[in-house]
């Protein structure tokens, strides 16, 4: 069998700026291409799916083996090396979408899970990331607010939940709902792979419930509470972590979210350090999820 990847000989491009001598037997050719070229993709895919089965069947064997098909270290990992070995003319973005919905759909076959999604900062752009990660034949359930999203997570036995990963006007502390080591975690931070012009740009926090196996740790997620919240405190942050603050419990309490990237140089004791030399006092923090650190993909020759 010819490898799906090579034109046949009779149906070898004619060099640029010359036209072939039998443009409709080139057409009927390069067409055939296309066909086998197909067939074979069709054929992996099935095949696919038969490797799939198999995995299914070691992960029963499995002691660690949680009941979720989730793996968020190995997706991560899967979209950075399709990222860089892409070329050719059809863009990033379409390779990208075509193996989240692979990767998704994979994982629903597996287990069955659907994807409750956040809608109070606005749908279009949130249907739009749901879609573009998950595809279509996995269920998606709109919310209004954060909090329902957890809620519905917890309540379900392998669901996802999508958040912004920002705190839109109004926003409560929903990540506080995440505390406790059976409450959900954040898994993961979608996209895999920015870029300003991604087409499924709105960054968002992926919830499940906690990854037993093949969980992602390169940023942790603390949720953490003070009391004496200021804006010098607020400034202090800035710098040294990504943080979401809302007010939570009186008037100078806030509830903040903050990422910490695990091979950074400030930690959590640094970011509690910076919190308390601002005058507020830390009154708990606790780990409530982590995700893949930000792969951040620039078009060859382009500075990344
Ligand atoms: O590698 C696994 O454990 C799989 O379940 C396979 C697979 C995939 O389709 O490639 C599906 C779900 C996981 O999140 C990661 C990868």
């Amino acid at each position: 069998m010819r490898s799906a990847d090579a034109p046949s000989p009779e149906n070898q491009p004619a060099a640029a700026g010359s036209a072939p001598a039998d443009p409709a037997a080139a057409l009927t050719g390069l067409r055939a291409d296309i066909d086998r070229i197909d067939a074979a993709m069709h054929a992996l895919l099935i095949e696919r799916g038969e490797i799939i089965d198999r995995l299914v069947e070691v992960k029963r064997s499995r002691a660690t083996e949680g009941g979720s098909a989730f793996r968020p270290a190995r997706e991560a990992s899967m979209m950075r090396m399709i990222a860089d070995r892409h070329r050719g003319i059809l863009p990033l973005d379409t390779v990208e979408g075509i193996w989240r919905v692979i990767i998704s759909t994979f994982t629903y076959v597996q287990a069955p899970y659907a994807v409750h999604a956040d809608l109070a900062s606005g749908e279009a752009a949130m249907r739009d990331t749901s879609r573009f990660h998950f595809g279509f034949t996995v269920p998606f359930v709109a919310h209004m607010g954060a909090g329902a999203v957890v809620s519905a997570v917890a309540g379900s036995k392998g669901d996802l939940g999508l958040v912004p990963a920002f705190a839109p006007p109004g926003a409560g502390p929903w990540w506080t709902a995440l505390e406790g080591d059976n409450a959900p975690k954040i898994i993961a931070r979608l996209p895999f792979v920015e870029r300003a012009d991604h087409p499924a740009g709105l960054p968002v926090f992926c919830i499940a419930h906690p990854v037993t196996d093949g969980a992602v740790t390169e940023v942790e997620m603390w949720s953490v509470r003070v009391a004496g919240w200021n804006a010098g405190a607020a400034r202090a942050l800035a710098p040294l972590a990504e943080t979401l603050a809302v007010p939570d419990r009186g008037l100078d309490g806030a509830a903040l979210l903050v990422s910490i990237p695990l091979a950074g140089e400030v930690g959590l004791d640094g970011v509690l350090g910076a919190l308390r030399a601002c005058g507020a006092s830390v009154r708990s923090a606790a780990l409530v999820g982590s995700h893949a650190s930000r792969y951040v993909h620039a078009p060859a020759g382009a500075a990344r």
